[in-house]
């Protein structure tokens, strides 16, 4: 297949508007058929075309405090490359989105990185924030979802947190919908899958390299 270039359609401009507002007024949002299908489709027969060893443990923390910690999370990861056309079609998607919330927000989204992530059934990602207030760079998170006809009682559900300890939304992760949100605002969790449930989890960054300070990779 040819790499598809993607320039934002009417239908993509009205997606990151959606968006957009939702970030100014609460911080998230989870939207249905997000992305063209077809592109949804193929990403799906993607990452169920990759063997075992296609995969490795994903870990907690950064660069050098990387640890696989199993009873935080078990699910496996494999990160997305420009070097695939179907990986390079979602990124193209998400360059767009980039750009436009800088546009329509003023956010300065400086790059972006995206991973699969398989869990296996009995597979789980405990509470967590994706960012901690002030030590990191990655502002925004992105959730997109890869499996055909998921049920209630599939479980693998995303459960978003903001102050209290009941959730503030519980999310199916249904082929095309895409979660958005605020890095440091809303902890989360993957509860307890019955069934294979695959995802692509992203983050736009800022870039916080300050003088001779370098930011690490990841
Ligand atoms: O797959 C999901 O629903 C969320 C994954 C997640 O929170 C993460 O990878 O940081
Ligand atoms: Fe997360």
């Amino acid at each position: 297949m040819e790499a598809e270039i993607l320039l934002p359609t009417q239908d993509a401009e009205r997606v990151f508007d959606r968006i957009a507002d939702a970030l100014v007024s609460t911080g998230y949002i989870a939207l249905p058929a997000a992305l063209p299908r077809g592109i949804a489709e193929l990403l799906f027969e993607r990452i169920a075309s990759f063997e075992d060893d296609g995969f490795h443990s994903a870990g907690v923390g950064r660069a050098n405090e990387f640890q696989v910690n199993p009873f935080i999370r078990n699910d496996e990861i494999r990160w997305l490359s420009i070097d695939n056309d179907v990986e390079a079609s979602y990124l193209n998607w998400m360059e767009q989105l980039r750009t436009g919330l800088n546009r329509r927000l003023f956010m300065g989204l400086f790059d972006y990185e995206s991973h699969f992530a398989r869990y296996a059934p009995g597979a789980f990602y405990k509470k967590h924030l994706d960012a901690f207030k002030g030590s990191t760079n990655r502002v925004l998170s992105t959730v997109f979802y890869l499996n055909p006809n998921w049920a209630v009682v599939d479980g693998g559900h995303l459960l978003m947190y903001e102050e209290g300890l009941e959730p503030i939304a519980k999310i199916s992760p249904l082929i095309g919908t895409l979660v958005v949100f605020l890095s440091d605002r809303f902890p989360h969790e993957v509860s307890t899958a019955s069934r294979l449930r695959y995802s692509i989890a992203g983050w736009f960054r800022v870039n916080t390299t300050l003088g001779a300070h370098i930011d690490p990779p990841q």
